[in-house]
């Protein structure tokens, strides 16, 4: 067992000076902070430490690194860090959120029962009909195309584990769970912060100065409950009127029945937990595909005439097609390494004193996978910052093994939802493809108008509203996208 007094222990990994007392709490970016970590990473080496108030702070930026710890060392890399902020809005339901322990191991096979690669062919038809119906908004309304990906991303989850129809505007299972994401991401703004700082600030009561972020917390709690309870209560329902028995709540309320088990809570958590984790995610992909395509018409092209080749433009493509279409599979995973939609992942924390290579990792310390870092790192990715197919292609124009896609995280903690993702993700790639062509759209006097290729900050980071043109390639294609309504 390690002593972690002062001189004791060996040093901490490398990383920029701390100050006295309040440690590099100043050096924290507070935009794009994986820009700067990976400057970091460049600077100090693959494992950067920094401190702020007491608090450890290790940054992985290599994916080797990331294995060793995350993945071979997985029993000490799997904790979540203790964010006080988290338990008092009630977002401490969420398994990814949550420190490990029997709660997150029981949540955790829920999804694997549910979402695992072999269970997840089940939810395909579902899926299927999502992306035509993002296919009919495009042709109908296709400015709008970023409410639309929106759409799909919450109505693909929704429907699989609520059996629930997402109306395509203005839907109120959709704006409660928008409206708690909102109120979570609200209670980290600088006000509320410190109490993440200062954990004791927790039992001030609300009525004292300084305490506002009690009264944020209170009306998080409320929204936080309400976006658990009322899809929840519409399954249960259905159930009743015998006309739910396919969804992921439905299948988890009957098992336990039949267990004779009353376990509603856990599943009305791990439910909600599964939205909140697969919507915003899998729309900030799809919208970095959008920009990708409009920014790189040559790729867009290539990757329409191998579509075409392997349906014929006559139907729209099925998943059976996935292996027939190699430059497809190399567009979905360049998407996925350009912009990952979470450049920081969910931050790990070490459960133990730990020695890495030489350097000191405490017990309690907030471990930080630069998915970002990884996923530019010049070494394996030429000119990491050009969107380019290509590069997981061998010298004889096979497919390369670099399959594992960076962006759903690492070790127990990775993304439990990914063969879903990956499925509806590359679906509306190549339903969109085959139909749409995606272009720069242009003003009144015909000039292309260029588009700001800017991303939001955040947990999960989005591409900021653009303008595109997306117009249906052919009448054919026009007519297949109509048959879909049938
Ligand atoms: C493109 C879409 C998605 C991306 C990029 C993504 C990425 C991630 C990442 C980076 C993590 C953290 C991994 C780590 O701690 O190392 C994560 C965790 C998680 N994801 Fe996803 N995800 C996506 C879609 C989904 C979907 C559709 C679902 C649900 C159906 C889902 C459910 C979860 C859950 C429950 C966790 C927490 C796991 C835990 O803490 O044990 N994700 N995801």
């Amino acid at each position: 067992k390690l002593r972690s007094g002062w001189l004791r222990h060996p040093p901490f990994p490398p990383g920029p000076l701390p100050r006295f007392l309040i440690g590099n709490f100043h050096d924290l970016p507070t935009r794009l902070p994986w820009v700067t970590y990976t400057k970091w990473g460049l600077q100090y080496g693959d494992l950067v430490h920094a401190s702020a108030l007491g608090q450890h702070i290790v940054i992985v930026n290599s994916v080797e690194t990331a294995i060793e710890l995350f993945e071979k060392r997985s029993h000490i890399y799997s904790d979540r860090p203790v964010v006080p902020m988290i338990e008092l809005t009630g977002w401490d339901f969420n398994i990814g959120m949550m420190p490990l322990g029997d709660k997150w191991r029981q949540h955790r096979t829920m999804f694997q029962q549910h979402f695992r690669r072999d269970v997840s062919l089940n939810y395909r038809p579902v899926q299927m009909k999502k992306v035509y119906q993002l296919l009919q908004g495009l042709l109908d309304d296709p400015q709008d195309f970023q409410e639309l990906l929106k759409t799909l991303a919450a109505a693909s989850t929704m429907a699989t584990v609520y059996g629930y129809e997402v109306k395509p505007s203005n839907d109120r299972f959709v704006a409660l769970s928008e409206n708690a994401v909102k109120k979570l991401s609200d209670s980290f703004l600088p006000g509320a912060a410190v109490v993440n700082a200062f954990p004791i600030l927790r039992y001030m009561p609300s009525w004292m100065p300084g305490a506002g972020f009690q009264r944020v917390a209170a009306e998080c709690r409320q929204i936080t409950e309400e976006m658990q309870k009322v899809p929840f209560n519409f399954v249960k329902q259905n159930m009743r009127d015998g006309v739910d028995s396919t969804s992921v709540v439905a299948k988890l309320l009957e098992a336990n029945q039949a267990r004779g088990r009353s376990d509603d809570e856990n599943v009305k958590q791990m439910a909600a937990a599964a939205y909140a984790a697969g919507a915003d995610t899998t729309a900030s992909i799809l919208g970095s595909f959008f920009l990708a395509m409009a920014l790189h018409p040559d790729i867009q092209k290539k990757a329409q005439i191998e579509i075409e080749a392997s349906t014929g433009a006559h139907r729209l493509p099925e998943f059976e097609d996935r292996p027939s279409m190699p430059f497809v599979e190399a567009l979905y995973r360049e998407v996925m390494r350009w912009k990952p939609p979470v450049p920081l992942g969910v931050a790990h924390a070490t459960s133990e004193d730990d020695i890495y290579n030489g350097y000191f990792i405490p017990k309690g310390a907030t471990v930080i996978s630069n998915i970002w870092a990884m996923t530019h790192d010049e070494a394996i990715y030429f000119e990491p910052d050009r969107f380019n197919p290509d590069r997981f292609f061998t010298a004889d124009g096979k497919l390369n093994s670099d399959d594992t896609v960076l962006a759903f995280g690492f070790g127990r903690r990775s993304c439990v939802g990914r063969h879903n993702a990956d499925a509806i993700v590359w679906a509306a790639i190549v339903s969109v493809l085959l139909t749409f062509d995606i272009a720069k759209a242009k003003d009144a006097n015909g000039n292309e108008i260029e588009i700001n290729a800017n991303y939001s900050d955040g947990l999960v980071s989005h591409p900021e509203p653009f303008i595109c043109s997306t117009t249906p390639r052919s009448e054919t294609a026009k007519s297949l996208v109509q048959a879909t309504k049938g």
